[in-house]
């Protein structure tokens, strides 16, 4: 980009942004293969991987540990070398180009890391101004640069601090920072998070998503955690032993995961069964108990309690609920206790599903 990275709402912000998906930002893989070869054997890390990422999106790719997740997004910049298949950048075969060439590409591309990758003997202006150093840039434009891209990244007045003086989310800033004052039009992040307490994870999170949009620029994440793609991808990839196993924009694949790695990757977000009901539930009801139904939202209603309760035709106790929005569509489920004369049948219509998981008696409560 040759615009300066620019606030949110300013006309220098629309600028920025349709001067980036002008200028594109998208990756294809076609049919990709990776085989690592040693002494000690052969190791398929990729098989047959066909995927396309668009232009301005923030795209996650998640997988348990050594499903294939840093081999993939290494192809991207060509750190790493497919044995089979295609990678393009805005429609261009990466393997094509000669070292030039490949200088070129990783000015368009940007990376950020889990441990930061930065230079602990350089300031922060200094390891953010490197990559403009070796491409030559002057001495004015770089200090000008690394000046509007802390401020970007909220580290304003740090560009004298030496990285040890620094917290985790402030030395992945330094990272962000480097990554975008080459103004790349994609930005890999390779477990940019998994070193980071939770509250800085968000603050890294919002930063990225905020700079996705002010920047216009594709991000491409790999995480083994559902809430960082939760929390800021649009779409998302599973991969399992080097396969593609499931794919779709977030909510989907939060609301209806189908692939048995999904489903465990979901595994440490769902709550289960409050402890306390868990102890009382049966199998079969005794007079006077409590029918306990479940309702599934996979994100094609939003929960209707008036509706609930006149379907139901009879007492309603809400049990629990973890219920939340991904990208506006009601995503998890609703545990509901009916009293005599209620009908659980009919909470089929409620929800996108719905069953009976037991009976209590609610005089316990
Ligand atoms: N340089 C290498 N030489 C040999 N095998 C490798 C090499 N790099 C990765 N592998 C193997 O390839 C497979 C995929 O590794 P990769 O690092 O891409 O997975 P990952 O999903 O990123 O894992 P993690 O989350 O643990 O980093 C694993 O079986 C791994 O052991």
């Amino acid at each position: 980009m040759t615009s300066a990275p620019a606030i949110a709402g300013s006309p220098a912000r629309a600028a920025a942004t349709s001067e980036a998906r002008r200028k594109g930002g998208t990756v294809s893989f076609e049919g990709l293969g990776k085989v690592y070869r040693s002494s000690a054997g052969e190791v398929t890390a990729l098989r047959d991987i066909s995927l396309d990422i668009r232009a301005g999106e923030i795209f996650g790719i998640i997988g348990r540990s050594g499903a294939g997740k840093s081999s993939l997004l290494r192809t991207i910049n060509r750190l790493e070398q497919p044995t089979s298949g295609r990678v393009r950048i805005d429609g261009e075969d990466i393997a094509g180009l000669d070292e030039s060439g490949l200088v070129g590409l990783r000015r368009r591309i940007g990376m950020i890391f889990q441990h930061f990758n930065l230079l602990s003997a350089k300031t922060v202006r200094e390891n953010v101004a490197l990559p403009l150093r070796v491409a030559g840039v002057a001495r004015d434009e770089i200090a000008q640069r690394v000046d509007q891209t802390l401020a970007l990244v909220g580290l304003e007045g740090k560009g004298d601090t030496y990285p040890s003086r620094l917290s985790g989310g402030q030395k992945q800033r330094v990272g962000i920072a480097r990554a975008l004052v080459s103004r790349p039009e994609i930005l890999l992040c390779d477990e940019a998070t998994s070193a980071l307490d939770p509250e800085t994870t968000v603050s890294i999170l919002t930063l990225l998503k905020d700079i996705n949009r002010r920047l216009g620029l594709t991000i491409v994440l790999i995480t083994h955690e559902m809430s960082v793609i939760r929390e800021i991808c649009d779409r998302v990839v599973v991969i399992e032993k080097g396969e593609i196993v499931e794919e779709g924009p977030v909510w989907q694949v939060f609301g209806t995961p189908r692939h048995a790695a999904t489903q465990a990757l979901l595994q440490p977000l769902e709550n289960g069964l409050p402890e306390d009901l868990a102890h009382r539930l049966r199998d079969t009801a005794r007079p006077g108990d409590e029918t306990v139904v479940e309702l599934r939202f996979a994100g094609h209603r939003t929960p209707d309690l008036t509706g609930l309760a006149a379907a139901a035709g009879g007492t309603v106790r809400l049990l629990s609920s973890q219920v939340e929005r991904i990208q506006g569509h009601a995503i998890g489920q609703i545990l509901v206790g009916l009293g005599a004369g209620a009908r659980p049948e009919a909470l089929g219509q409620i929800a996108d599903s719905a069953r009976v998981i037991g009976y209590v008696d609610a005089t316990d409560d």
